[in-house]
């Protein structure tokens, strides 16, 4: 393997929501650049193990650790900055802002991070472009269908250059061209730009973009598959 270090790994993740426990000692690595997908059935712990990495949630035990630094135990002020400049998120309904046109909503997350109106809108505009939703770039999410929404979230996700991609389900609300569209755009852009992701999917068609998979079952992963 060219890339024998991983940029995420979670060990023994364990975490428990009330009396449920989500993740019952899953450990997973992601490699930069690497395409990885998480299948198993619905419960299985998917969304949770990708909240853990993501430092959306903090595991309850196990570590995750990103580049070398122990995400689970940063304070939340260094987690938050970290998640903001090296990772990106998409979720199943993309969560696009229904105010804001698509440039606009792209363009957000470089003005949160301090860029001028101007140098936001012209990146924002090319990644658009690159995610083949150029056209729909001054229309409302309401206006778009769900996949070019999605394609726009998924701008959004990439615009800020992260390292990493999280994507829960992106898929998941769309037909079978529009999930074709959606999956196609996502692997050229990240590997164009080098991003690893990591796709949460039940779809079988879908997992088959990533370069491995691994399966949950009842909060461990069961199953190590190289698909490509
Ligand atoms: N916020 C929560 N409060 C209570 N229980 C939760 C919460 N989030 C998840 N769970 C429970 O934890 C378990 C794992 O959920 P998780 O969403 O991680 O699984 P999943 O594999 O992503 O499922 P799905 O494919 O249905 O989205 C499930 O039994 C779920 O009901």
């Amino acid at each position: 393997m060219s890339n024998p270090v991983p940029l995420l790994a979670a060990r023994d993740l364990v975490k428990a929501h009330g009396s449920t426990e989500a993740l019952r000692g899953a450990s997973v690595d992601l490699r930069a650049g690497e395409i990885l997908a998480v299948t198993g059935a619905s419960g299985s712990g998917k969304s949770t193990l990708l909240h853990c990495l993501a430092g959306i949630v903090r595991p309850d035990g196990g570590s995750v650790t990103y580049g070398g630094v122990r995400l689970d135990r940063l304070p939340e002020k260094r987690l938050s900055e970290l998640r903001r400049t090296e990772f990106g998120v998409v979720f199943q309904f993309g969560q696009l802002i229904p105010e804001l046109t698509a440039l606009d909503n792209v363009a957000l997350p470089l003005l949160l991070a301090g860029a001028s109106r101007e140098d936001a809108h012209e990146r924002a505009g090319e990644w658009l472009e690159r995610l083949g939703v150029r056209g729909q770039a001054e229309l409302r999410p309401g206006g778009m269908s769900g996949g070019q929404a999605q394609r726009t979230s998924l701008a959004r996700a990439l615009v800020t250059g992260p390292k990493v991609v999280f994507a829960d389900e992106p898929t998941g609300a769309l037909d079978s061209l529009a999930s074709e569209q959606v999956m196609t755009a996502l692997v050229h852009t990240a590997r164009e730009s080098g991003t690893a992701v990591l796709l949460i999917t039940h779809d079988a068609q879908v997992a088959a973009y990533a370069d491995r998979e691994v399966r949950l079952s009842d909060g461990t992963v069961s199953a190590l598959e190289v698909t490509a």
